[in-house]
């Protein structure tokens, strides 16, 4: 096993005077795989941004455990947290545009790389290096070589952020709202990018998104994350063919179908920020058209239902006990 989140929490003291808690993360569990790629769902606020910042060591846990191939994150020594950054872990992020410095050219982002790793490494080692990272994400490095960030577009940004992630072949990639940015062909073609990836170095992606289509494409897991808290988790085609959290059920049907024409049906109003992470049982269940009174009071915990396929619902825990 490649990471192991155990019982992560994390809170954050939010508003000034009469400030409230926020819950972000909250005792979230989960593994990925060597070679998995793992889609972390949830609409906006779920905590997935929280969960990737955490395993990037941007972000101390409140409490949990972050166990990279074996070992605490938080414990590890300087030595092993620069082999971390740079051998293990990567990211990419949502807007490629605000990875770049407009006044540098974008080979830049590679030097970096270089100055802080290997900064006895030749000239002509690095431009060998970098044309072939450039090369392996689809690029052609005369093409792209040499430009500043406004003469390239999104979609040749973020293949260069790609392939300075995967440079150094790390075991894992953070890729935090990666595509979401970029137009529909130019998303797929790096999302294929990924797969490759992981088909030829075995390279584990932890798939942050909102869009569930995305999320089915790529991944071989899927979590669903509701304010902090996973209500589903499993085999991807479990997930996706078989949802048994309400929340999960309703994520599927709110997929836009190209069939039917938008109707107005009502806005839910927002619940009180503050309140919503004081709900001592499970999250969703002020939203939940099934929830009963247990719902309000105890958290679900989760139980595999089948196979490799978890869900966090009373409504499953107590027609199993009954
Ligand atoms: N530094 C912070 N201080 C206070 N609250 C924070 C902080 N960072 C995140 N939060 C809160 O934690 C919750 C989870 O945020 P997070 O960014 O992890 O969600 P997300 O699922 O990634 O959302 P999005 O898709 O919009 O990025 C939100 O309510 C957010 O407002």
């Amino acid at each position: 096993m490649l990471l192991e989140v155990q019982n992560l929490t994390k809170i954050f003291t939010s508003g000034l005077i009469g400030g409230y808690q926020v819950r972000a993360v909250d005792g979230v569990s989960f593994t990925i795989n060597e070679g998995e790629i793992v889609s972390l769902v949830g609409e906006s606020g779920s905590g997935k941004t929280t969960i990737g910042k955490l395993i990037l060591r941007l972000l101390t846990p409140t409490s949990g455990r972050i166990l990279f191939e074996g070992k605490d994150i938080m414990k590890f020594s300087k030595k092993e947290l620069k082999t971390y950054y740079y051998r293990k872990v990567q990211a990419v992020f949502q807007d490629p545009f605000a990875s770049f410095n407009p006044l540098h050219q974008v080979d830049k982002v590679f030097h970096m790389i270089f100055d802080s790793y290997f900064p006895d490494l030749g000239r002509e080692e690095r431009e060998e290096m970098i044309d072939k990272a450039l090369e392996e994400v689809g690029l052609n490095p005369s093409e792209v070589r040499g430009k500043y960030p406004h003469q390239l577009s999104g979609g040749q940004l973020q293949r260069i952020l790609i392939a300075r992630a995967l440079l150094l072949k790390p075991r894992l990639l953070i890729a935090d709202e990666a595509v979401s940015m970029l137009d529909a062909s130019t998303r797929i073609d790096v999302l294929n990018l990924l797969g490759e990836f992981r088909d030829k170095y075995g390279t584990s992606v932890l798939f942050i998104t909102h869009d569930l289509a995305l999320g089915y494409y790529i991944s071989d897991s899927t979590i669903i994350m509701y304010r902090g808290t996973i209500v589903e988790m499993g085999e991807t085609e479990k997930v996706f063919h078989n949802p048994l959290h309400p929340y999960t059920k309703m994520l599927l049907e709110s997929v836009p179908d190209l069939n039917v024409k938008w109707e107005f049906k009502g806005i839910e109003p927002e619940k009180e920020e503050g309140k919503v992470w004081k709900i001592k049982g499970c999250r969703y269940a002020p939203r939940c058209p099934k929830a009963k009174d247990v719902c309000f009071k105890i958290r679900p915990t989760l139980i595999e239902v089948e196979k490799n396929h978890w869900v966090a619902c009373h409504l499953y825990q107590s027609s199993r006990e009954g």
